[in-house]
């Protein structure tokens, strides 16, 4: 069976919806404070390489640092995840990945929420 990133298009699909998902959030104010001080370009690449390892079962090896590490002192809510979620699934039809697929993607994103919110 097909992993979900070889169905979404390998790795320059997802880069292309990673990259949609990051214009999302900079640009929306309720979210966008918690990017200020972030290399853009360097998060760009971990999480294409996070989300292909991790997410949807790509062939390359994610050796960043844990969610929980990653996202400590941030304080991000409950309110500000979901608007991620919704960023993250605007992309994914703005790609065209069909539904059965979004909602895989989407029971990942809730998956590791424990990990990333309120840290
Ligand atoms: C499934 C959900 C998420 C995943 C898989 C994820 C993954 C990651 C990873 C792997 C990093 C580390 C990248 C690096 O080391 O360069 C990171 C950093 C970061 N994440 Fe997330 N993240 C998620 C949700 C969120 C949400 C909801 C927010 C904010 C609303 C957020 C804000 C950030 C910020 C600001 C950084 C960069 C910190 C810095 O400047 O070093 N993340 N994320």
């Amino acid at each position: 069976m097909a992993t979900l990133y070889e169905k979404l298009g390998g790795e320059k699909a997802i880069a292309a919806v990673v990259n949609e998902f990051y214009d999302r959030m900079i640009k929306d104010e309720q979210v966008s404070h918690y990017f200020r001080y972030t290399d853009m370009d360097k998060l760009r690449k971990h999480q294409i390489s996070y989300f292909m390892s991790y997410a949807l079962g790509g062939p390359h090896k994610y050796e960043g640092a844990t969610l929980r590490e990653s996202h400590k002192g941030m304080n991000i809510t409950h309110e500000h995840y979901e608007i991620a979620i919704k960023h993250l699934n605007g992309a994914l039809r703005k790609y065209n990945v069909p539904l059965e697929d979004r909602v895989k993607v989407e029971a990942f994103l809730r998956s590791v929420k424990p990990h990333i919110i309120n840290k």
